[in-house]
């Protein structure tokens, strides 16, 4: 969520030490919301915001130390726990100060200083360290995120093009551009940073190394799933212009960057997945009437979920084999729920008839989903059509071509009709646009995967303090 795609505002504070912000809020075990930093509030005060007294029990996710002014606020609304990635803060203890000052900035010291006195006397649990990938997980990611739908495609509509090599170059990128973000590359400036925070004790071996390391794959995973959407050649286009439903003007699409964050969103997902060969994630987001307060702008997370046995079901439970068994009584279709299904069962805001909103998911709903998609008042859907017109007998996708009533952006190699990006002003690149605006790069998506690959309980972070 910290590279969000954003437009940059002509009135933007520049604060040198104000850093963007991720934020991921869970409720019950449930992604509730997903927030960044915006030009005036920071993810935290987002958070306030948008949920006030809601937000007591909640645990909350940061990409970074949250500052001192969040933190007072989230400590006295009662949320119950609060993790971060513990590398340059909110509020950056390496940035170059401004005013003349050097780069340990008063202002940056006494803020860390205020958010470990406030942590030290604060009933939250608050958690720092990454836990390292399942073992495999990371080669697993490559090896699917190389041959996804999204890159299959590409690769059949280029057959020019070296897709192996696409892929690691557009990863390469992209682990120097997230390690540039999230990695702090000199130790020594690490040590120091985790010293003034408060975290000394990862100072020290073997922790300080695993920390690295932990976080190292992680990134390693981020920059695979990217690179399996490459917006080189490809984007969202809309396959046929439909009116909608109500008769109401066609809505437009979110820019190709929007488009491609949100459903790599929807591929890191994926690998949670139960299903034991083909994960599918599905996130929906909406856009609000009004600009809100977050990085995100208009655009609200109204749910996400990828497809799973239903809760509260133990392993070997259900059945779990695909087509090629004979005996059809031990397939695992009757018993899997969907991504999208999922992500609308346990939605966090409602559908609004008035709204435009819109499913990001990575593959193709299914003839079973076609029609909860549309009686939902999905207006948009983002996906790619490689399994459309497949009927594998216990699972068909006969129905997508000829839904109608909402639009269709896939994933294609031209502009057949209307590009998301022509109606959304100007170009976004991962970050925002004007003069700090970045080179496209690569982000991600996902598929087959081994059950219980990702921690199920949403605890990248554990317990430290
Ligand atoms: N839009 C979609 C499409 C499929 N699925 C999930 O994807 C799995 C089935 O995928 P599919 O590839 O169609 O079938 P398989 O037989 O598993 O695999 P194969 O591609 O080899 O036929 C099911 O768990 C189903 O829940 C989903 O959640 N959402």
């Amino acid at each position: 969520m910290e590279l969000f795609p954003k437009e940059e505002t002509e009135d933007r504070k520049e604060n040198e030490f104000m850093q963007s912000t991720g934020l991921v809020v869970v409720q019950d075990q449930r992604v509730v919301g997903l927030h960044c930093s915006g030009s005036e509030l920071h993810a935290g005060q987002v958070a306030v915001i948008r949920y006030g007294p809601k937000l007591a029990a909640s645990e909350l996710y940061f990409s970074r130390k949250p500052c001192a002014t969040c933190l007072k606020m989230l400590i006295n609304v009662g949320v119950s726990r609060i993790s971060f990635w513990p590398g340059d803060p909110e509020i950056s203890l390496l940035v170059e100060g401004h005013n003349g000052t050097d780069s340990n900035s008063q202002e940056a010291i006494l803020d860390a200083i205020a958010s470990e006195k406030l942590k030290s006397n604060s009933h939250p649990h608050m958690g720092v360290a990454v836990q390292p990938l399942a073992l495999g997980l990371q080669q697993f990611v490559v090896e699917t995120s190389k041959e996804c739908d999204f890159m299959e495609r590409v690769s059949g509509d280029s057959p020019e093009l070296d897709i192996e090599d696409l892929f690691f170059r557009q990863r390469r990128q992209n682990l120097n551009t997230f390690s540039g973000e999230f990695l702090i590359q000199n130790e020594e400036c690490h040590r120091d940073v985790l010293a003034k925070i408060g975290l000394e004790n990862f100072c020290m071996e073997p922790y300080f190394c695993n920390l690295r390391q932990n976080m190292r794959e992680l990134v390693g995973v981020l920059a695979s799933v990217a690179a399996s959407v490459p917006l080189l050649t490809h984007g969202f286009y809309m396959k046929d212009a439909q009116p909608t439903a109500s008769g109401s003007p066609q809505t437009r699409g979110v820019s190709q960057e929007i488009a491609r964050h949100c459903t790599i969103q929807a591929r890191l997902l994926s690998y949670r997945t139960e299903d034991p060969k083909v994960g599918v994630g599905a996130v929906i987001w909406a856009e609000g009437k009004s600009g809100g307060c977050d990085g995100t702008g208009r655009l609200y997370l109204v749910g996400c979920g990828y497809n799973a046995y239903p809760v509260g079901s133990h392993y070997g439970q259900y059945p779990q084999m695909d087509t090629k068994q004979q005996d059809r009584q031990r397939r695992k279709y009757r018993y899997i729920i969907h991504a999208e299904q999922n992500a609308l069962t346990f939605r966090s805001a409602e559908i609004l008839e008035d709204e435009n909103t819109m499913l990001f998911v990575t593959k193709c709903p299914c003839d079973e989903c076609v029609p909860l998609v549309q009686g939902a008042g999905i207006k948009q859907i983002y996906t790619t059509d490689m399994a459309s017109g497949k009927d594998k007998g216990d699972i068909s996708y006969l129905r997508f071509d000829g839904l109608r009533g909402l639009q269709k952006f896939i994933w294609q190699k031209s502009c057949l009709t209307t590009c998301p990006s022509e109606y959304a002003g100007p170009h976004l690149a991962n970050g925002c646009v004007g003069k700090h605006r970045r080179e496209p790069e690569l982000e991600l998506s996902c598929s087959k995967r081994p059950r219980s690959a990702m921690p199920k309980d949403h605890s990248l972070f554990v317990d430290q303090w």
